[in-house]
């Protein structure tokens, strides 16, 4: 069976070879629903829900809809509208929804030999998936289409300059991206849809942002709530007050002669700040908190950031800073030690935003993001979720907690886009014999050659690229960016041992868009026989790189076949960033399930979401 999937060995300098289409229907225990069941009444967050065995986290099919809406009513009642097939009747779709008597029809995006349908049964057999309804994509698209610049948005006029004078400086023709068309309207508080106006919705207001990967969620979320911290701080009176008071005493303290006290007392957001942006990693704290910073120079707001990075003195001293402080962005660890020392920190809040919300609320995370959120719903207006994946137990979790939670998704969610390719190298075959860090090295030299082959405007200077590769053991990573570096690559491994110069210097040439030129005569690395001169590699596991703007990234190995879908996603994620095209290459060796691979491929050439 194998043999008759994986086509042939793969020359490397031509890495994407073409499998059969047809996916086979097989067992996937990979992807079986074995998410934890929450005990019904939830509760406290904290303690809700029960896990019943040990999950593997699987793709939700039902994030567009409010379980409200689930067991066949509408939120009032009503009888759900039928969906039909429409335009985009083949996305997400894995049951079989016509009449059994309707004969196959081709149409393009399913083929002319009827695999749609084959596929459609084969998914079946394997998932629990149902559509996103045709009616929620097209309402969702027709959203989308109505607000086509920033200045239709009804932000602050500092805001809209931020982004277009900082966040998004140097860019011509800047248009909000989908899913910034749909979250910034409802997070304002602007008609969102069918839905009325969520600015009026007594008490807290829950949201769930979930797009694709690189589509713009960082300032889906951060423009909106940035704008609702400008507004509340202008009707404020004990801010207004603190202001008139500083003015005054400054005054005093400047005039000649002046003898009084030359302390001032704190803003009244000191050691209070009104928003928290939680995320799972420290690069991800910088990341997000630098999109914050930018902002702020033009929206004057105090913002720090907090990892482990900063010394306890400086997160200290800026928490109780007299000149106060608006928004934090930290990881959950982080922020609940600090918590710990003074619970009032976290008295305050009005924005509470979970960045990559199924990494924080997955295993390892859950105890601390939900004991911060224990802390925070109390004085909280918003709670935002965001994340480019909803995996079943995350969506159960909220369908519990929080039930009237307006979900936000774009109409490709989990879909990998069709401008990234996957290729398939079988490292099972000759001249590799299960030597995946070979392939490996192979494939990286294969992409540097083709590369190094077109060389740049000026003579003898060629682009550097810069490439990911994926290991799902974090043990893993040193041994292949050791490997690879014995093969003249300059490679290194993102872990917590990685020197945090030599990680933040690297990172830092991924997330760049400026072009990086090399000469072609390469620095020799010692030990190599012949060392790669235009190329930078990254070996990492996705948690350590989810979220990562890796926008110079056109190139990403999959070392290891990944255990989810949800890992294709955030893997081949970091190539193909805002509109940019991307290629990804699988290893697939002895052990590794090639009928994943198959169906991931054949997914991504029908423009389908993964399950
Ligand atoms: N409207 C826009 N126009 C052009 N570029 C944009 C726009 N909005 C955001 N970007 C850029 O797109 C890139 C990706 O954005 P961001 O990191 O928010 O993606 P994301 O959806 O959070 O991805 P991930 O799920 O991988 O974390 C960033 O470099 C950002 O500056």
């Amino acid at each position: 069976m194998r043999s008759s999937l994986v086509s042939a060995r793969i020359c490397p300098l031509c890495l994407f070879t073409a499998l059969p289409r047809t996916p086979p229907s097989v067992f996937r225990p990979w992807a079986s629903p074995r998410f934890y069941t929450p005990s019904r009444g939830g509760g406290r967050i904290g303690g809700g829900p029960r896990r019943s065995s040990p999950s593997r986290m699987v793709l939700s099919d039902n994030v567009s809809r409010s379980p409200s809406f689930r067991d066949g009513r509408g939120r009032d009642g009503e009888k759900p509208r039928r969906s039909s097939p429409g335009p985009f009747g083949g996305m997400n779709v894995t049951s079989f929804q016509g009449r059994a008597s309707a004969a196959p029809r081709p149409t393009r995006s399913r083929g002319r030999d009827g695999q749609g349908d084959r596929r459609t049964k084969a998914m079946k057999m394997q998932s629990s998936l149902a559509s996103v309804s045709y009616g929620h994509r097209s309402r969702m698209k027709a959203n989308i289409s109505e607000i086509d610049t920033f200045d239709k948005l009804d932000l602050l006029p500092a805001v809209k300059t931020a982004v277009a004078e900082e966040v998004l400086k140097g860019m011509t023709d800047i248009k909000p991206t989908p899913v910034q068309r749909l979250a910034i309207p409802a997070l304002l508080g602007q008609e969102f849809g069918r839905r009325s106006r969520t600015k009026n919705m007594p008490g807290r207001q829950e949201f769930l942002l979930a797009a694709e990967t690189g589509s713009g969620k960082t300032l889906a979320y951060l423009l909106p709530v940035i704008n609702a911290l400008k507004e509340a701080e202008a009707a404020d009176p004990h801010i207004a007050k603190y202001r008139e008071y500083f003015a005054k005493q400054m005054a005093a303290i400047r005039e000649p002669g002046y003898t009084g006290p030359r302390e001032i007392d704190p803003h009244p957001t000191t050691a209070r700040p009104r928003v928290v942006v939680l995320v799972p990693t420290a690069e991800l704290v910088d990341q997000v908190g630098a999109v914050a910073k930018s902002l702020s120079h033009s929206v004057k707001f105090k913002t720090d950031l907090f990892s482990a990075s900063v010394s306890a003195k400086v997160i200290n001293r800026n928490m109780y800073s007299p000149s106060g402080i608006d928004l934090i962005v930290t990881t959950p660890h982080l922020l609940s030690s600090i918590a710990e020392s003074d619970p009032n920190i976290l008295s305050r809040v009005s924005h509470l935003v979970i960045d990559e919300a199924d990494s924080l609320f997955d295993r390892s995370f859950t105890p601390v993001t939900t004991s911060i959120l224990d802390r925070c719903l109390p004085s909280v207006k918003q709670l935002i979720l965001c994340s480019a994946t909803i995996p079943k137990r995350l969506d159960n979790f909220l369908a519990i907690q929080f039930p009237d939670m307006v979900r936000i998704t774009t109409p490709n969610l989990h879909a990998i886009p069709r401008r990234v390719q996957l290729g398939v190298i079988d490292v099972s075959k000759d001249p590799y014999r299960n030597n995946k860090n070979l392939a490996c090295a192979d494939a990286i030299w294969s992409i540097g050659k083709d590369a190094a082959s077109h060389e740049g405007a000026v003579p003898g200077e060629i682009d550097i690229k810069r490439i990911m590769v994926f290991v799902n053991e974090r043990e893993k990573t040193q041994e292949v960016a050791e490997y690879l570096v014995s093969k003249g690559i300059d490679a290194v491994a993102l872990h917590r041992d990685t020197s945090e110069e030599r990680q933040s210097e690297m990172l830092g040439s991924f997330t760049t868009t400026e072009p990086m030129k090399t000469t072609s005569k390469p620095t020799a690395i010692p030990g190599a026989r012949r060392t790669l001169p235009n190329t930078k590699v990254i070996v990492a596991t996705d948690l350590a790189s989810r979220g990562i703007d890796t926008l110079a990234v056109r190139h990403v190995v999959l070392y290891d076949v990944p255990h989810t879908t949800i890992d294709f996603i955030h893997r081949l994620g970091r190539a193909g960033r805002m509109g940019r095209r991307g290629r990804g290459v699988v290893l697939v060796g002895r052990d590794d399930r090639m009928d994943i691979v198959a169906e991931v491929r054949e997914s991504m050439f029908m423009g389908q979401a993964l399950i």
